[in-house]
């Protein structure tokens, strides 16, 4: 049992036996999970098995994420804030955490990546189904985005019901309605197929909430929470059109966008305009 040998004994408990046994790496399908990662590169390049991680745990990240954020509109939905709150709070480390891997991505040089980007014909991250629906749930609707699906009808479908369904948002504003607050009919009747744009008779609504903390302490947290996560959401974007510009400058995308550009202009989106528009009604 001594350490002398800079080893550590085995404990007499541990199971080594898994022939009829659940192990950590059937529980986990590991055998199918590391079978997954499969460079097109020929001859086969250094660097692209980062690129394939890189993008394979942000797409496990965002199916996580999107779990939380359909758990948190349905909590929303059963007026059970407390919930709702949790789970966003989870949405938060998940976005840290998808923010802070670009640096991995960033030790990437542009010549590097050059070697194997012809390979990538014209796949991108535009196609990522996941980050869409992520886009939908909170509010950033857009049908255009559909026909990047056509030829995958499964995603399509999950795609198209976001697209009917009311956003985070759109369900945060009907729960606030159902405490009392004046929440605008414009609002609550919006097509929510669009994309949300600001309502700026609902900024006095959140006016209120915010000079009233105290007495409204659970939807004044939410609302902080919901700025949070769109703070955390454009954090992610920039980091993205960094790394796009320490990697490839101003050459268009693979997607067949302009490239940096494109992705400049995201930055402009918002998901919650009047949380940010009641910032200037503050102490006025
Ligand atoms: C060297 C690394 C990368 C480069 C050069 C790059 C480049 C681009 C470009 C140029 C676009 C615009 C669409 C196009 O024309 O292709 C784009 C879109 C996108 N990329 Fe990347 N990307 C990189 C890494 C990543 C990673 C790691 C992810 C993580 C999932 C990602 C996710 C996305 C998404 C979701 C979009 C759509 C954004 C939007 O619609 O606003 N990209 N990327
Ligand atoms: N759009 C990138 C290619 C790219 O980054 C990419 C290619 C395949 C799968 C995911 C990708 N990531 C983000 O767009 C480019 O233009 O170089």
């Amino acid at each position: 049992m001594s350490a002398d040998d800079n080893t550590r004994a085995f404990d007499e408990g541990i199971v080594t036996d898994f022939s009829s046994r659940m192990s950590y790496g059937s529980y986990l399908a590991l055998d199918e999970l590391l079978a997954l990662q499969r460079p097109v590169s020929e001859p086969e390049h250094h660097d692209e098995l980062l690129f394939i991680i890189q993008h394979q745990t942000s797409e496990l990240w965002l199916k996580l994420l999107l779990h939380e954020l359909r758990s948190a509109r349905a909590s929303l939905q059963a007026d059970d804030i407390g919930t709702a709150l949790k789970r966003i709070a989870r949405v938060k480390h998940i976005q840290e955490t998808l923010t802070q891997q670009w640096s991995v991505l960033a030790t990437l040089t542009p010549t590097e990546y050059s070697e194997f980007r012809g390979f990538l014909a014209n796949s991108s991250g535009f196609q990522s189904h996941q980050y869409r629906a992520v886009e939908f749930i909170l509010g950033n609707k857009n049908e255009r985005m559909l026909s990047v699906f056509d030829s995958d009808p499964a995603a399509r479908a999950v795609l198209a019901s976001l697209l009917a369904e009311p956003s985070l948002y759109d369900e945060f504003l009907r729960y606030l309605a159902r405490l009392g607050f004046g929440v605008p009919d414009s609002v609550l009747s919006r097509d929510v197929t669009k994309a949300y744009v600001m309502h700026p008779e609902l900024v006095p609504v959140f006016r209120e909430i915010y000079e009233s903390a105290t007495e409204n302490w659970r939807v004044y947290e939410a609302c902080e929470e919901l700025v949070d996560l769109e703070d955390n959401f454009q954090f992610w974007r920039f980091r993205h059109l960094r790394t796009v510009q320490r990697t490839i400058g101003m050459k268009s995308g693979t997607g067949g966008s302009s490239g940096a550009g494109f992705l400049e202009r995201a930055l402009s989106l918002t998901f919650f305009p009047e949380l940010f528009a009641v910032r200037t009604e503050i102490g006025t």
